[in-house]
């Protein structure tokens, strides 16, 4: 009997919050939380939905209650401890709130979302969107282990969006986008920028014969600066919120299945390499580097990371890119950690 909930779930922001910050036009769509909480309240697997934010989440709680599907929806806001009433029970806690492209602001909200988890829903899988998720999946991370907590193997930063994009891509390269939901490609690392490497060579689907290096060179940038296309043709109203809703969506389906007992539930996530001692330690000796976290395909079980498995064989080209990715990420990971450990440093 899952409870889902998502914190950051209105997502369509008033033009009185723009003075507060967290907005800078109330005209842009609306946010990830929304259609998120629209995906899972479509999901028959979840049976309650508790929905917060910092505006918003009556209205949009009432609207999706009228749906005809399992789930009872409840929407809270801060006043009387409506974090709390929202996490309490909860198995699953999705985190996209927070302000596109402003990781500092993010990074507090992601702090005190983590602490409401760490004493009301310690056991709960907690799968991390908001930005930048290299940092803000150590912060959580940091706060988790601050009230001895942490279960390494329920912590999960949300890159499913680079891998949605790269079967995408690969789909419309092939000539065929009836074929974007079966392609597989593993994208591994962090999420941003050169740290999101995908592993081409691995495509289910393999790229075309007549493909070049210069073309490998295009799509690879095209699935690591993906964010970018979109910022822009939003013209600086927000970044992607309706394909991050559905990988989101994709990714706690994912866990919900696995948390029902289903077996063989794998995807590429940004996890803690002690989650799974032997696949961890591998992955770090195939990486270079003694990473803490690290995107990797990974199996889950109804208890969280059942294993991370290793990159496998993989070209030269991806190889530069690993080594291209490792370095940032260690420094994105590290701003995290410090952010709880040493604030004012
Ligand atoms: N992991 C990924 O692949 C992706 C991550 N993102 C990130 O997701 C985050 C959200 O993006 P959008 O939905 O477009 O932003 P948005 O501004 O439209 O929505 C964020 C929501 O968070 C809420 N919020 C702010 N402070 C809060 C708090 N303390 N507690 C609860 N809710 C709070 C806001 O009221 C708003 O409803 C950003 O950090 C963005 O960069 C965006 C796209 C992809
Ligand atoms: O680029 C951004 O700001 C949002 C994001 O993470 C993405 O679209 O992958």
């Amino acid at each position: 009997m899952p409870k889902a909930v998502v914190l950051g779930a209105a997502g369509r922001v008033q033009p009185r919050d723009r003075d507060r910050g967290f907005a800078t036009d109330s005209t842009r769509l609306g946010g990830i939380g929304q259609p998120l909480a629209l995906l899972l309240k479509a999901n028959p697997l979840v049976t309650e939905l508790g929905l917060f934010d910092i505006v918003n989440t009556p209205g949009v709680a009432a609207d999706l209650s009228h749906i005809s599907t399992p789930a009872k929806v409840e929407g809270y806001l801060p006043p009387d401890d409506g974090l709390k009433k929202a996490l309490t029970g909860a198995d699953l806690v999705v985190i996209p709130a927070g302000v596109p492209r402003k990781p500092g602001i993010n990074a507090g909200i992601v702090r005190d979302l983590a602490t409401g988890i760490a004493t009301t829903a310690p056991k709960a899988f907690i799968l991390v969107i908001s930005n930048p998720v290299n940092s803000t999946v150590p912060i959580v991370a940091e706060v988790l282990k601050k009230h001895s907590v942490f279960d390494p193997k329920k912590l999960f930063g949300v890159t499913t969006l680079d891998v949605v994009r790269a079967s995408t891509f690969v789909a419309e390269i092939l000539g065929d986008l009836s074929k974007a939901p079966s392609v597989v490609v593993p994208v591994v690392g962090g999420h941003s920028g050169v740290t999101i490497v995908p592993l081409l060579s691995q495509s289910s689907s393999p790229l075309p014969a007549s493909f070049a290096s210069a073309d490998l060179d295009k799509l690879t940038n095209r699935i690591q600066f993906g964010g970018d296309e979109v910022v822009q043709a939003k013209a600086g109203t927000g970044s992607a919120t309706l394909s991050m809703a559905y990988a989101g969506a994709e990714f706690a389906t994912k866990i919900l299945k696995a948390i029902a007992g289903e077996k063989g539930i794998v995807a590429p996530s940004y996890v803690h390499l002690s989650a799974d001692a032997a696949g961890g330690e591998a992955l770090k000796k195939e990486i270079g580097q003694d990473l803490e976290f690290f995107s990797s395909n990974v199996e889950i079980g109804p208890e969280g990371v059942a294993k991370i498995h290793p990159l496998g064989k993989i070209t030269e080209y991806e190889q530069k890119l690993v080594k291209a990715a490792v370095p940032e990420l260690a420094g994105n990971i590290e701003k995290g950690v410090n952010f709880i450990k040493a604030p004012k440093l």
